[in-house]
């Protein structure tokens, strides 16, 4: 036999595949299309007669549960990043942990063979576009992921029965162990559309604080890092008393107490990631119950100054407006109170759409949560919204005292004692002084500046704040004092024009009797 050289044989190949392709087309033009699906039925039959194998297929997002990206996708994609990194040869990087190290997984239209006990598995990374003769309104948004298994059918029952649980349970475990953790903001709901739904952006979280570093009373501080990590081991027991694993924390206090400081270290000490819900861009209740399931578990949902986000505090609100409306009487631009007027119509988040959010059906989906508000005036708030077993533990954070001094001194100037630390001790007992002013003083502002200067500072900052607050009340006392003496002088003025109105009157009555008397006698 002569062999055919390689150019011809080329040839004839390309010959063949252009033959090949024009009758499919022929095929889809003339053929009807019922006549079509019939054939493709038929054909798969007959495939399936001769072709062994059985292909299972994992979507990035299920068509039921549409609005939730499928977690046996993103578990087989940890499960075939540590897989496939040696096997296939096209791969995609992404940044793990502490921007450190990559971690590579399949690209798309790529395959690798798996092996299980000594089965073959075959795995590919697919991606489809909707076979639809139009443009898509949302882009490439419509773009399908989706992974493909292919295994001999006398594996059927160990695969679905095995493997898969096998894959799933690796899977989850790496992604674990390469967890970077994010912080999650919601966006709003005009870029929820498409399949890549973007219903939250995130970005690495990585705020350095800790319980270490967090200034306040010791005792409250281990109480709640306690607290928490009892929670994080409580699953059985949250189970066994029928109760969603999840808990709430009001953080209350004035502003620079550290209560968005101590949601941070509270996140890095039991490693969740945070999803930092801004309430205004949320248009109503069933919004906030999409923001809610797309939450994964191991999670801290925050809803920072609570009492601001929404109207749950009317009358608040009212008096603010009123207020406002006072101050700015005709000058106010109507363009901007139009716009102002449509933001509050927006935001249609309710009271009960927030504790439902809290503790309704909807809450105990995906896991574990831990639910954190935070507010500067918790008498503000509805005790709807705050009592125990929807907020569970209530933390005051407050000024700082010489227990948080300590630490700070500790933090920002690696001091553990020092002369002048009685005389702050008095100073702080006296005086109000938030910790991020402390903070803020202890921190050198120059090369120069060493830990005495830095304590001077501060002592001296407290004396300026003192001498603040003490004319600060004095002006306080004097305008009360004024509104005192206007009112007074109010009242007084009111009694005489009482007195003025009454004697005129007691005249005019005495007068008419004094000419009925006279018209009488005519009479
Ligand atoms: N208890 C604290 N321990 C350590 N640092 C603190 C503490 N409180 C405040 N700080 C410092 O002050 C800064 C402001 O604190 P933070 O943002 O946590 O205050 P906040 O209570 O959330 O205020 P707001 O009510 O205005 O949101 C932080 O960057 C932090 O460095
Ligand atoms: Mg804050």
């Amino acid at each position: 036999m002569t062999m055919m050289p390689a150019g011809e044989m080329l040839t004839q190949l390309w010959s063949a595949m252009a033959g090949l392709m024009f009758i499919c087309a022929m095929f889809k033009q003339y053929v009807p299309f019922d006549v079509q699906t019939h054939i493709e039925k038929y054909t798969h039959k007959l495939i399936a007669l001769v072709y062994p194998y059985i292909q299972i297929t994992f979507h990035e997002y299920s068509t039921d549960g549409w609005f939730e990206r499928s977690k046996a996708y993103t578990a087989i994609e940890r499960y075939l990043s540590t897989n496939s990194s040696t096997r296939a040869k096209r791969l995609k990087a992404d940044m793990v942990r502490d921007s450190q190290s990559l971690i590579l997984s399949m690209d798309d239209h790529e395959e690798i063979i798996d092996e299980f006990r000594g089965i073959k598995l075959k795995w590919a990374s697919r991606k489809t576009t909707p076979n639809r003769q139009v443009i898509s309104f949302y882009g490439d948004n419509d773009e399908r992921m989706f992974y493909k298994l292919t295994f001999h059918r006398r594996h059927r029952d160990i695969v679905t029965n095995t493997y898969l649980n096998h894959v799933m349970e690796e899977g989850k475990a790496i992604e674990v162990r390469t967890r970077q953790r994010k912080l999650y903001t919601n966006n709003k709901s005009e870029q929820w559309v498409g399949y890549r739904r973007k219903i939250w952006s995130h970005v690495v979280f990585e705020h350095p604080a800790t319980f270490d570093t967090l200034a306040m009373d010791p005792k409250k501080k281990q109480e709640i890092v306690n607290d928490l990590i009892t929670f994080t081991k409580s699953k059985d027991y949250y189970k066994k008393i029928g109760k969603a694993w999840k808990r709430g924390y009001l953080l209350f206090g004035p502003p620079g107490t550290g209560k968005s400081t101590m949601i941070a270290a509270m996140a890095n000490l039991i490693e969740y990631d945070i999803y930092d819900l801004e309430l205004t861009a949320v248009k109503d209740n069933s919004e906030l119950r999409k923001l809610l399931i797309n939450t994964s578990g191991k999670s801290i949902i925050v809803i920072e100054d609570i009492d601001c986000s929404l109207d749950l505090t009317g009358q608040r609100k009212k008096k603010e407006k009123e207020k406002a409306e006072k101050k700015d009487g005709d000058k106010a631009n109507p363009i901007e109170e139009e716009k102002k007027k449509k933001d509050a119509e927006d935001s249609k988040v309710t009271l009960s759409g927030l504790l439902n959010f809290i503790d309704g059906l909807w809450s105990a989906c995906g896991g574990e949560r831990i639910i954190v508000f935070t507010t500067n005036y918790v008498e503000k708030l509805d005790p709807a919204l705050i009592r125990r077993g929807r907020m569970d533990k209530h933390i005051e954070m407050s000024y700082c005292s010489f227990e948080a001094f300590k630490v700070l001194a500790r933090n920002y100037l690696d001091l553990e004692s020092h002369d002048s630390f009685e005389t702050i001790r008095g100073l702080l007992e006296e005086n109000k002084i938030t910790p991020a002013d402390v903070a803020e003083n202890l921190m050198p502002k120059s090369s120069e500046e060493d830990a005495d200067t830095c304590l001077k500072n501060l002592m001296e900052a407290i004396e300026r704040l003192k001498e603040e607050a003490r004319l600060k009340a004095e002006e306080e006392e004097k305008a009360k004092a004024e509104e005192e003496e206007e009112r007074l002088k109010a009242e007084k003025e009111k009694k005489k024009e009482k007195e003025q109105k009454s004697a005129e009157e007691e005249k005019e009555k005495k007068t008419s009797v004094a000419e009925v008397k006279e018209n009488g006698e005519i009479t």
